[in-house]
């Protein structure tokens, strides 16, 4: 890992590393450099003692200048050290950003153990690169403290250097496991961190809050966080205070190592074989190499444990998706016929939702999909969009003659050709226009008509701003009404000049005018476009050429209004149910079970 994270690192800003690493090395050397000065120090003043001369006035000037170079490094380190860290930081989100761009299918994001690693990669993106890039600073700076003062111990023996790294390899050694230890448990444990901050979000964010303090959940919700809580710290307390205590045995040995040098220096100057400043020499190049050590084993373990991270990020980057962009895509027929051939599907390793779907809609034609609820009628369109493949059975575009499997087709190509209103779409909390354009260019006279045939533009009455007004709690902007919210999706859809329109229950949450207003901008804009609504309001289904109707992710009946109610099938029943809740006469409810 560490042999593709550091060129990353490189990569995303060469010459402020390049830089950087220069400072980090100049900054190492300054302890060996003081070390020395201390010796020659105390040598000199001895010598004066003695009657011989010495350049103590040198000696303050070299002081200075070190100390000084070690004030410029620090400052310029730190400064130069926020900027890689803030490049690489950069670097690496838009890399998961461009990961996730990469990624056509919903496969993926819909996979719980996925939900893990999104979170372990999106929280750690935000401090991951900027530790790492500190960590391994330190590590540099440490190594190469080491390297010098360990150097000024050779005045004492060729062996001494030796001695000092291996008492302190067990110790880094150990410090490292521990980080491991730790990481694969806070990775075991993602699952159920996400939980707790679920329990969290639920008690404290506005979209929960109305049941929250209608149903009084505070106290459910308490109750389920501190039982989680407890459990989670139990055994994350446990791995902390393993990892702390574990290491001091391997303490202890660096520290016998040093004390031990100590002594034999201090017996040596008894024996005149060192002199003063030789043993200051030591004792102070001991206390830095004790310290720079230390930090070695330190800036270990964490680095071990931000590398794992990283490790987690370039799996994810290598991640084959399921959904797989063609490797020679075609372009979209220039006729957009859609046929599904066979069609069967299910989610993940779920039992098959689609069974053995096949259907023709040429190009032009208003399609109605109805059916009970689960019937399969919004994984079809997901199957339309590409948002998964078949298991089974195949999706083709373009008139008999030139059809291409949906699966050869330019994803994005394909995509830019569709306009749909999800069942639950999304809620942008950026200005009314954003939300609208969806970063494509502004057309003034399509952006009025898209805000005037979706109804939107009451709204817009109401509002400061206009279409610059904010939407949306979370930054303070103005909330709308779930209609408002389903006009602005419409007018999403309607401002892409789309061939093939998907309406997924797109007027669920509009009062009976809006409605109304809204199925005559679709009517009319579905004219000479192939129009895929799905709907249980089945007045709305009139403005259909033609009816799908799906029971058990099976087609169980294909026609129009007229034939379908003629066949007394599925249709018919529904239709009768729904007429009958307009009708006086008739029993308003039916039995649970018959929900269309
Ligand atoms: N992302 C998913 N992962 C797993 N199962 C799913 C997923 N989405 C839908 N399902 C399941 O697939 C089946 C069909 O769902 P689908 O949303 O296609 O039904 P629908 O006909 O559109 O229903 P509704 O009328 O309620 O919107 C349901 O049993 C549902 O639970």
């Amino acid at each position: 890992m560490i042999f593709r994270t550091l060129p990353d690192l490189w990569r995303c800003a060469p010459g402020l590393i390049s830089l950087l690493l220069a400072v980090v090395v100049v900054q190492g050397l300054v302890p060996a450099v003081s070390v020395f000065l201390s010796k020659w120090t105390i040598d000199g003043i001895g010598r004066l003692a003695s009657g011989g001369e010495a350049n103590l006035t040198l000696l303050a000037l070299a002081w200075a200048a070190t100390a000084l170079v070690g004030q410029l490094t620090n400052v310029g380190g730190t400064v130069l050290q926020g900027h890689a860290a803030d490049h690489f930081t950069v670097s690496t989100v838009t890399s998961l950003m461009r990961k996730m761009q990469a990624l056509p299918g919903l496969d993926v994001v819909e996979d719980p153990r996925f939900h893990d690693d999104v979170e372990t990669l999106q929280t750690g993106a935000r401090f991951r690169p900027l530790n790492l890039v500190a960590t391994l600073l330190g590590l540099l700076r440490a190594v190469v403290g080491v390297l010098g003062v360990a150097g000024a111990l050779l005045v004492i023996g060729w062996w001494v250097p030796l001695v000092v790294v291996a008492g302190i390899l067990p110790l880094a050694h150990a410090q490292i496991r521990l980080r491991e230890v730790g990481w694969s448990l806070a990775i075991q444990r993602t699952q159920e961190a996400r939980e707790l901050a679920y329990d969290q979000q639920v008690g404290m964010r506005h979209e929960y809050a109305k049941e929250v303090r209608l149903y009084d959940l505070m106290p459910y919700l308490l109750g389920r966080y501190q039982r989680g809580a407890l459990a989670y710290q139990g055994v994350m307390r446990g791995m902390r205070n393993r990892q702390v205590v574990g290491v001091l045995p391997h303490q202890a040995l660096a520290l016998a190592v040093t004390a031990g040098l100590f002594a034999y220096a201090v017996w040596r100057a008894g024996q005149g074989t060192l002199s003063a400043g030789d043993v200051v020499l030591v004792i102070t190049a001991l206390a830095q190499v004790r310290e720079s050590l230390g930090s070695v084993a330190e800036y270990l373990g964490m680095g071990t444990e931000h590398l794992r991270w990283f490790q987690k990020y370039h799996d994810f980057l290598d991640a084959a998706p399921r959904v797989a962009p063609p490797a020679e895509p075609r372009p979209v027929p220039s006729r957009l016929t859609l046929t599904l051939q066979n069609v069967s599907f299910g989610y993940r390793d779920l039992p098959p939702v689609l069974d053995n779907v096949s259907v023709t809609i040429p190009e032009g034609q208003t399609v109605a999909i109805v059916g009970e609820n689960g019937a399969g009628k919004t994984t079809l369109v997901k199957l339309l969009l590409r948002f998964y493949d078949p298991n089974a059975g195949q999706i083709l575009l373009g008139e008999e003659g030139e059809q291409v499997d949906l699966r050869k087709v330019d994803i994005a190509a394909w995509r830019t050709q569709v306009a749909a209103v999800f069942q639950d779409f999304a809620r942008f909390e950026w200005t009314l226009r954003d939300n609208i354009l969806l970063g494509h260019s502004e057309e003034d006279a399509r952006l009025a008509q898209a805000v005037f045939s979706s109804g939107l533009a009451a709204a817009l009455d109401r509002v400061n701003n206009g279409l610059d007004a904010r939407i949306g709690q979370t930054f303070g902007g103005v909330d709308l009404s779930g209609g408002q919210w389903q006009k602005l999706a419409t007018a999403r859809a309607l401002y892409r000049d789309a061939r093939v329109l998907i309406l997924d229950e797109p007027t669920a949450a509009l009062d009976p005018r809006s409605e109304a207003e809204v199925f005559g901008a679709f009517a009319a804009l579905s004219r000479g476009r192939t129009t895929l609504l799905i709907t249980h309001r089945l007045g709305s289904v009139l403005m259909a050429d033609r009816i799908l109707v799906m029971k058990q992710g099976r087609l169980i009946e294909d026609g129009t209004h007229a034939e379908l109610l003629a066949r007394g099938g599925e249709y018919a029943e529904l239709w009768r149910l729904q007429a009958s809740q307009y009708d006086d006469a008739a029993p308003v409810l039916e039995p649970a079970g018959s929900e269309v």
